[in-house]
């Protein structure tokens, strides 16, 4: 284990490439995210954001470079690994076992999380404390009236919610959201904007993001991803006024 200090980014990424075959997605990535920021990482379609998300969360090796979760290399380890390392990751696609309840999806990730550090189950007391858990990252998401309710039953917004709540059972300090408002009208964006805020408070957030207006109300830094490499790292502000990003990107798909 590395010694952590204040200036350890929670996530850093030190020339990372990706190649598929002879197409190379990312090439060369360099990307600190300092603890407790909320970044975003915006790009056209096609730049690599997936491909990014899917190598910082493992299920994907780099072809070169190193990725480190909190000062510990975590480049190749297992999705399983680097989720008990500290950090969860939510889908662009919902990601939730539909037919069960609010309630038993989010116990799942609870279970999951203290069977492997503490073998709770044999107790009575332990069962409550997962209950008591659970029901905790149940109201924090905002789902406490639809507890009971099978998962597929759920809106689209609510079920966004409940995969958030997922990320939240493991504990984790590092919170990788996929296109979190995707497909939401937008009241719906601004809602799940606020929940984002609300439940990522004290953690770090990197989250693919389109929605300009969600990244400024939101985060701290944007960076923007174009053909695998970073053109910029900056505040929403100065990324939106950034000539150079405009003509890349935001002047394409206008800056909402
Ligand atoms: N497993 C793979 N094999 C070959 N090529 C791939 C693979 N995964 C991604 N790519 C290619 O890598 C490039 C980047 O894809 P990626 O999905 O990471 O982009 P993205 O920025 O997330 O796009 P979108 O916003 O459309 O989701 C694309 O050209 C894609 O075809």
């Amino acid at each position: 284990m590395n010694e952590i200090t204040s200036q350890t980014p929670a996530l850093q990424l030190s020339d990372v490439s990706k190649s598929f075959g002879p197409i190379d997605v990312l090439q060369g990535l360099n990307l600190d995210i300092r603890p407790g920021e909320r970044h975003a990482v915006i790009g056209p379609n096609g730049a690599g954001k997936s491909t990014l998300f899917n190598l910082i969360s493992g299920m994907f090796a780099p072809s070169s470079g190193d990725i480190r979760l909190e000062g510990n290399s975590i480049g190749g380890l297992s999705p399983h690994l680097i989720n008990r390392a500290g950090l969860a990751r939510s889908f662009q696609i919902t990601n939730i076992f539909h037919r069960m309840t609010v309630f038993e999806n989010l116990r799942i990730g609870v279970m999951a999380r203290h069977q492997v550090r503490y073998g709770l189950f044999r107790s009575a007391a332990g069962m409550r404390r997962v209950n008591d858990e659970t029901a905790d990252v149940l109201n924090r998401v905002g789902l406490e009236a639809r507890a009971q309710s099978m998962a597929g039953d759920l809106t689209y917004s609510e079920q966004r919610a409940l995969e958030i709540g997922m990320t939240l059972t493991t504990g984790a300090d590092v919170i990788l959201l996929d296109e979190p408002t995707a497909g939401m009208s937008r009241e719906e964006t601004a809602k799940a904007a606020e929940l984002i805020r609300k439940v990522t408070e004290g953690k770090t957030l990197l989250m693919v993001e389109h929605d300009m207006s969600v990244v400024f109300s939101l985060c701290d830094r944007v960076s923007v991803l174009v053909y695998g490499r970073i053109l910029a790292t900056d505040t929403p502000e100065r990324i939106s006024a950034n000539r150079e990003v405009q003509e890349a990107y935001l002047g394409q798909e206008g800056a909402q």
